[in-house]
């Protein structure tokens, strides 16, 4: 099986209203994003496919049939249209990162000839994404910030080993990173809210339990969890998922980039 995924991009306008609340209900449930005149974005869609390898041609499906099939969706459905008003299946529900990607799985699903549809990738703004693959589970990613410094260094080896190993990064006085850290959260988006998780309510957990203890520390000199644990990014993916998991009910993944080149991630034990 091969997998190939196209890109398209559209913007439209929406807004997170629950009628039946007061003003103050939506706002606190909503934040911005309640302003009853709405706000816009511009979306990134990752449309991802998969099937077996034509031997004669040597492709799966031609990009130009997934573009005819998308296309075609995004410009007479969403692309420069105020969801809410525009289209009906927004009228009814709120157009959430996690309802429209529901929402472009179902339309295209089945659509497009030759291959079979293996995921949606919604991406609202570069820190908030959304996954609906064909299970009836929808995803909800939000990637965070963090500054740290480490050293790379096992107690359960030698000096002369961890040298070896771990070279610049054993650097006795350490060197410090840019973090970006994805959490995702996994689950159906709540009939009212169209939401898997509240983003305000997923930020106050991360930044509390996260963020708060490692950004601007020196993780082995200033952290509890990395004190006798070597903080290489391997471990902290699975650090962090141990801080998170009672608290967040639905976690998913965690995914750590550690630099620009070097991207981590854990979805759980066994997984
Ligand atoms: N499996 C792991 N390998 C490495 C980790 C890690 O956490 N897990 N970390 C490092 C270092 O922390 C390092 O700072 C990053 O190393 P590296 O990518 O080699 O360094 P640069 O970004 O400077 O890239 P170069 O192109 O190699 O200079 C190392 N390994
Ligand atoms: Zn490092």
């Amino acid at each position: 099986m091969i997998y190939l995924s196209r890109k398209l991009y559209f913007s439209a306008s929406n807004r997170y209203r629950v009628e039946d609340w007061s003003d103050e209900e939506n706002r606190q449930v909503f934040g911005l994003r309640s302003n009853p005149n709405g706000y816009g974005q511009d979306y990134t869609l990752e449309v991802m496919v998969k099937g077996p390898l034509d031997e004669r041609s040597g492709i799966v499906v031609n990009i130009t049939d997934i573009d005819k099939v998308v296309k075609h969706l995004i410009q007479e459905e969403f692309d420069g249209k105020f969801l809410n008003y525009e289209h009906p299946y927004f009228a009814e529900r709120i157009p959430t990162t996690e309802n429209i990607a529901e929402y472009l799985w179902n339309a295209l699903e089945n659509q497009i000839e030759g291959c079979e549809l293996h995921k949606i990738r919604l991406h609202e703004n570069h820190y908030l994404l959304s996954e609906k693959g064909s299970d009836k589970m929808v995803q909800l990613s939000r990637k965070y910030h963090f500054c740290a410094a480490h050293r790379l260094h096992s107690d359960l080896l030698t000096d002369e080993e961890n040298k070896q190993i771990f070279g610049k990064c054993n650097n006795p006085h350490g060197h410090g990173h840019n973090y970006y850290l994805d959490v995702t959260v996994s689950g159906r988006p709540d009939s009212v809210t169209g939401m898997v998780i509240n983003l305000a309510e997923l930020d106050e957990k991360v930044n509390r339990i996260v963020i708060d203890k490692f950004d601007h520390k020196n993780l082995n000199l200033d952290t509890e969890e990395f004190r006798n644990i070597n903080p290489t990014s391997d471990i902290m993916v699975k650090v962090i998922w141990e801080m998170l998991e009672t608290s967040l009910p639905g976690l998913y993944k965690i995914g750590l980039w550690e630099t620009e080149k070097n991207y981590f991630e854990y979805l759980g034990p066994g997984r």
